[in-house]
């Protein structure tokens, strides 16, 4: 990895807003659990994904965060509620969506170059055209050189870049993450942070990010949801942050905009990270 790779800003060029994506309205999820009443993960969830708008969710751990991101998903049916992609009703799996999880999923078998085209072949591009395109989407995320390496031979960030490539590829509305940078060190996170807002601000879309990181949610983006302590957790708070773009993410703590917000919003998940915390220590 190379941490003394530049720091790209992002403009503002590609992010027009106004309308959603996506709206969850009034969502519950539930699970099932053997001999009991099912679990209510989340309930009475609204929440918006605008064009061209960054969007983070954060909450104490096991709130719901991954849960909601799966009904945006389509992975997760909600028990009720409603999930609207551009106004019509989500059934089935969100295909205007690209993800980017924790985990990898790139094939460890197969090149990067081929992973990154993969994307395009399984909706049918010719091979050709999707190498040709993989290879451009390799070169926006600075792994030009490593296009034959495996997955084995990459490093952490490196591999992150070709899933970021992959997901980029098909030019998605909606990019949902989940904790997509918290298996990096601090620099390679650093890194890989303002490389995702370079390449989200000359491509556009609307992100949907999940993250225990209230720095990194500060940082990147537009609005800030706060989940309540679970069960049947709830929207705790929203908040607008109003830092500019585009934002240098070596000096954006540095601001006063950032403080402001970052105390704002801590004040909120602080009351729901220590419910949690009594939750637990009581059960
Ligand atoms: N398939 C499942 N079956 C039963 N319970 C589940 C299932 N998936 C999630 N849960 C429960 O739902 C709650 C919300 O889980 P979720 O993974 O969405 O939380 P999270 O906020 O993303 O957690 P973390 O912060 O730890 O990543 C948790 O209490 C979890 O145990």
């Amino acid at each position: 990895m190379n941490v003394s790779a530049p720091i790209m800003g992002e403009g503002s060029a590609a992010r027009e807003p106004g309308g959603s994506v996506l709206t969850m309205k009034d969502c519950e999820a539930r699970f099932e659990q053997p001999g009991q009443e099912p679990y209510v993960a989340v309930r009475g969830i609204d929440l918006a994904a605008d064009v061209g708008t960054f969007t983070s969710v954060v909450g104490p751990t096991g709130c719901g965060k991954s849960t909601i991101l799966n009904m945006a998903a389509g992975l997760l049916k909600p028990a009720s509620g409603a999930v609207d992609v551009n106004g019509q009703r989500l059934r089935g799996i969100n295909t205007t969506a690209g993800y980017l999880f924790q985990q990898d999923a790139l094939l460890p078998w197969k090149s990067a170059l081929d992973n990154v085209a993969l994307a395009l072949r399984y909706s049918g591009t010719p091979r050709r055209a999707a190498r040709n395109k993989a290879i451009d989407w390799l070169d926006r995320v600075g792994l030009k050189h490593f296009a034959d390496r495996y997955p084995a031979q990459l490093s952490g960030g490196q591999r992150r870049r070709v899933a970021m490539a992959q997901m980029w590829i098909k030019q998605p509305q909606l990019i949902l993450m989940d904790e997509p940078f918290s298996a990096l060190d601090a620099q390679t996170r650093l890194i890989m942070q303002s490389e995702l807002l370079g390449l989200w601000s000359t491509i556009g879309g609307s992100v949907l990010f999940v993250t225990h990181d209230l720095d990194e949610a500060v940082a990147m983006s537009d609005e800030i949801v706060v989940l309540s302590a679970g069960p049947a957790s709830h929207v705790a708070g929203r908040f607008h942050v109003s830092i500019d773009r585009p934002r240098n993410l070596l000096d954006v703590k540095q601001t006063e905009a950032y403080r402001e917000t970052y105390d704002q919003v801590w004040e909120c998940l602080k009351a729901e990270v220590i419910k949690t915390q009594e939750k637990n220590a009581s059960a």
